[in-house]
Formats: structure tokens, C-alpha cells, sequence
């Protein structure tokens, strides 16, 4: 194409090989979705997002907590009360959401994002779907049985787990007003 008809444009690079200043960073990014996901949850409580990413740094699923399909509106999100009425026996955890939404063949080898340290029952989902790492945010249920035996469980089966802290600001606005 003949360029010397052409308007210059001003180069926002400068010329310049490195990264834009600002430029979100890959794990930022990706406990960010997780995170953005967990916005989805109904849970008044306790909003859980994961991101499931592969080895090549693409997002293959995400999922938040939420009720199994025909119990959203009918399945309470009491935490405490007769046992059978509270939401701990039905609530699909995110993790279990993410390993069933993914849109890959399966997620072996993959690095989860969670928002919450995943408890046991999520623990032997990752073991045995093939995940290499865990990704975590909060670990507020630390002392928990739950915890405590899910972290054996990914100890023994050699799976890393690292509490995520932002390489970039920690703060990410997001603007979806369109004017
Ligand atoms: O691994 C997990 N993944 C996950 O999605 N959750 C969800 C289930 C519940 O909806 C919520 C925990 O509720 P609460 O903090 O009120 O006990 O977090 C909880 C855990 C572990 O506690
Ligand atoms: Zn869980």
C-alpha cells in the first residue's frame, strides 16, 4: 500500500518493545475473573468464584457457587437451622461449577484460580480431574476440618497451592457504563 497518502497517526507505543504501563498481568488477570465471577453467587453470605486456566494461559471455565439446577428459587441459603433446610447440603461449589462448565476436553494440567481455599470435597474434584495448582485468595476457613483435610489430600497427591497476592494494583475498576 502506497503510504505517502496516508494521515500519520500518533504512536501511543513510541517506538517503545516494552509492556504498556498498566497492563493488567496474567495472574492478576485471571484471579480477577475469579473474582468477578464470584459476583454471580446468590449466596448472601459467602460468594465463591473460580477460573480455570491451561497451559497456555487461556481460560477454559469459570464458576461460582450457586444451587443445583431446579433448586434456585427453592433451596434456602440458611446457614444454620435443621440441617436439611440449610444450603450446605445442596450449594454446587465453585470449583465443582468450573470442572463441569469448562469448554475444553478435560482440565488436566491446568492452574485453578479460587477465591476461597476449596474444601475437601472440591479438593479430591481437582485431584482427580488433573489440575497441577491451586490458586487461592482467602483462607478464612483455615482451621476447618474441611481445610485441613483438603490440604492433606493435595499435599499427598503433590498438587501445589499458593495464596495469590496482585503483582499489579491491587484495586481493578471496571466500567461498563457505555457513555
Ligand atoms: O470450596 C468451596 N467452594 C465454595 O464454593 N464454597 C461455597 C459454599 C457456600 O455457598 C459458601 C460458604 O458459605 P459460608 O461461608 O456461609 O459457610 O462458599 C465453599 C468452599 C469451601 O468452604
Ligand atoms: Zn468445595
Amino acid at each position: 500500500m502506497d503510504k505517502r497518502n496516508q494521515k500519520q497517526q500518533p504512536d501511543p507505543s513510541n517506538g517503545s518493545k516494552r509492556k504498556r504501563e498498566g497492563c493488567l498481568d496474567c495472574s492478576d488477570y485471571f484471579m480477577a475473573v475469579a473474582v468477578l465471577t464470584s459476583k454471580m453467587s446468590e449466596d448472601p453470605n459467602t460468594q465463591v468464584g473460580a477460573c480455570i486456566v491451561n497451559q497456555d494461559n487461556k481460560v477454559v471455565s469459570t464458576g461460582h457457587n450457586q444451587m443445583p439446577k431446579g433448586g434456585e428459587d427453592k433451596l434456602s441459603w440458611a446457614r444454620t437451622g435443621d440441617k436439611l433446610d440449610t444450603k450446605y447440603l445442596y450449594v454446587c461449589h465453585a470449583e465443582l461449577n468450573a470442572i463441569m462448565n469448562k469448554n475444553s476436553a478435560d482440565v488436566k494440567g491446568c492452574t485453578i484460580y479460587v477465591t476461597l481455599f476449596p474444601c475437601n470435597e472440591c479438593a479430591k474434584l481437582i485431584i482427580q480431574g488433573g489440575i497441577k495448582k491451586v490458586v487461592y485468595l482467602s483462607d478464612k476457613y483455615k482451621d476447618d476440618v474441611l481445610t485441613i483435610s483438603s490440604k492433606k489430600m493435595l499435599d499427598l497427591a503433590e498438587i501445589p497451592y499458593e495464596q495469590f497476592y496482585p503483582k499489579g494494583a491491587p484495586e481493578i475498576v471496571i466500567n461498563i457504563n457505555p457513555n
